[in-house]
């Protein structure tokens, strides 16, 4: 029988996308289940970004299908999938009210808004930044306010595009360790990559993209001790950068 409690699995077939004349992403297929973090990785241009902005619906594909297991991934009125972007966009307010209209504008009523407004400021350690202009705040703090706003709204899937690649070490660090608690609380994490240490410390699974096209998907362990592919070989190896 379907399950109607939740949006997973996620089917992928078939995925494509043009640009400026050109096929940009070709014939991406995968099903992501429920759990785990699955890291997209691939060199500079391989169509990370592509493919998640096309499973988050972000973008329309031009051939293909992004089939959630309840339509669009909304489950009695509420979007069940969110995105964390390489650079955080936020709104020329204060932390807090910035996940507020997070909140509003997903629908959440006023007590609901509230509470889980101050949930995720506390949950993320930014309680005491709750008045602070988003825009002022650090690179890492912003990026951190990004990861509460997508928590507080409960989804049971998070796609992150590079959420580190703008940090330092440190920030870096802090991240990483609030995406495996995410992980361990049971979100669904699909997040794209082009650092090799990131994937190694993170991954469950990875999907190697290679000029819009996905050439490996494998357990993290197995690809690690091994890429199939010469593409993937000579990418871990430093050789290849497009
Ligand atoms: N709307 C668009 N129109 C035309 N070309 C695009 C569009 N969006 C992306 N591209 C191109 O598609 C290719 C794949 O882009 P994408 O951002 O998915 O790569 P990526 O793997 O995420 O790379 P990076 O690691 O540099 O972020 C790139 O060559 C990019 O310039």
């Amino acid at each position: 029988m379907r399950d109607t409690t939740s949006v997973l699995p996620l089917a992928v077939t078939g995925l494509a996308f043009d640009g400026g004349g050109k096929r940009l992403v070709d014939g991406i297929g995968f099903t992501i289940p429920r759990g785990g973090l699955t890291v997209l990785i691939g060199p500079n241009g391989s169509g990370k970004s592509l493919t998640l902005r096309l499973c988050h619906g972000l973008l329309t594909p031009s051939a293909g299908r992004v089939a959630w297991a309840a339509d669009h991934g909304v489950i009695a009125g509420h979007k069940r999938h969110a995105m964390v972007f390489q650079k955080p966009v936020m709104l020329r307010r204060s932390a807090l009210a910035n996940v507020e209209h997070a909140l509003a504008a997903a629908g959440a009523g006023w007590s609901e808004r509230r509470t889980r407004t101050r949930e995720a400021l506390e949950r993320f350690g930014l309680t005491d930044m709750a008045e602070r202009p988003a825009r002022l705040m650090s690179g890492g703090e912003q990026q951190r306010l990004a990861i509460a706003r997508a928590w507080a709204l409960r989804p049971e899937i998070l796609f992150l595009d590079e959420p580190t690649s703008q940090l330092d070490p440190g920030a870096t660090r802090q991240i990483e360790q609030m995406i495996l608690a995410l992980k361990a609380e049971g979100v669904t994490l699909v997040m794209a990559t082009h650092d090799m240490g990131q994937a190694r410390r993170l991954a469950d699974r990875v999907l190697f993209l290679h000029r819009g096209r996905l050439v490996e998907d494998a357990a993290a362990e197995t690809f690690f001790a091994g890429p199939v592919s010469a593409e993937a070989r000579a990418f871990i190896a430093g050789d290849l950068v497009w």
